[in-house]
């Protein structure tokens, strides 16, 4: 089994920018900025929105942080995005998901100018993304398809099977992964709440991608000899570590390491790997920028 290691490689692309970074201080251009909007106090949002302004900081990029309380109206909301919108000094943005529920997430989604989209949220992104087009694919997904291809993981021919059918990981990467090239030439299942049976589709499959968040939902009986298994689930469960919590994933690690070929550890897997392409999606955006001015 080999261990498919988001931190390393989240690394080494954090470096990879650094040095593009530099490149554009050299030139006298101005470096990336990203803007990052948190409506509400939630926890772990809070934690990964924090981490997104620190890997700016780690890469060079410059970073706004806007937090808006949890009783902000879909108005105000839409304001703050017009606003982000029109700032030239700002090259892409997200909002923080999941939104509080007074507020309809599509429709906050749909008001990102899709240039500045680096979530690839928007249905014009994700449209081209379905289409082939160049455009900002999704950071989870982006960093799957970075950690196959940077372990030369074979996904040509293969049967992946994604468990979650959910706007931000499930149904792009079903997508991107019976895409045309590589990664991709899959033949995809996509299962979801629904399915009958999921244990009968997951022991075929020769790659698994789970986002479900239900910790340790994928066991070593669902999943078949030498497969390739990624666990995008971040669940923390209360603890009496000093943080009150640990990070479990949706496989069941201890017994399906010993059947993959390839896994993904939580933490220290997918997640870091988000940060990263978040990162490589600003820096697009910054250069496409560039290119039309
Ligand atoms: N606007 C968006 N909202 C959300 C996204 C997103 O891509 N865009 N994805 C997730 C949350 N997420 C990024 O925003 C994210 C989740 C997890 C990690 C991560 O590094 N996890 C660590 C563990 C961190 C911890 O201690 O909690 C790991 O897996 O090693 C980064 C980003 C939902 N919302």
């Amino acid at each position: 089994m080999q261990l498919l290691d988001g931190k390393k490689v989240s690394d080494d692309i954090k470096n990879e920018i650094t040095a593009e970074v530099q490149k554009m201080k050299e030139k006298g251009e101005k470096v990336p900025h990203l803007a990052a909007v948190i409506v509400g106090n939630d926890g772990a949002s809070l934690t990964y929105v924090g981490s997104k302004v620190k890997a700016c900081e780690r890469v060079g990029f410059e970073s706004t942080l806007v937090k808006m309380p949890s009783t902000t109206s879909e108005t105000e909301l839409l304001k703050k995005i017009q606003q982000l919108n029109e700032d030239d000094t700002i090259d892409g943005f997200i909002v923080q998901l999941p939104l509080p529920d007074q507020i309809d997430t599509q429709k906050v989604l749909m008001a990102i100018d899709p240039r500045k989209d680096v979530d690839g949220f928007h249905p014009e992104n994700f449209g081209k993304m379905a289409l082939d087009m160049s455009t900002f694919i999704p950071a989870t997904p982006f960093g799957i398809l970075e950690l196959l291809e940077r372990y030369g993981v074979e996904t040509k021919g293969k049967h992946t099977v994604v468990i979650g059918r959910s706007h931000i990981v499930g149904r792009p990467m079903s997508i991107l992964m019976g895409r045309k090239g590589f990664p991709g030439n899959s033949t995809v299942t996509l299962t979801h709440s629904y399915t009958k049976n999921i244990a009968q589709i997951t022991t075929q499959a020769d790659i698994i991608i789970t986002a479900l968040g239900v910790p340790n939902y994928l066991k070593a009986e669902m999943v078949k000899d030498d497969a390739v298994v990624i666990d995008v689930g971040i669940t923390r469960v209360n603890d009496d570590s000093e943080k009150g919590y640990r990070i479990t994933g949706d496989v069941d690690f201890e017994f399906v390491s010993k059947k993959a070929s390839f896994i993904t550890p939580v933490p220290g897997g997918v997640g870091p790997m988000t940060i990263a392409m978040l990162l490589k999606n600003t820096l697009l955006a910054r250069e496409q920028k560039l290119l039309k001015n």
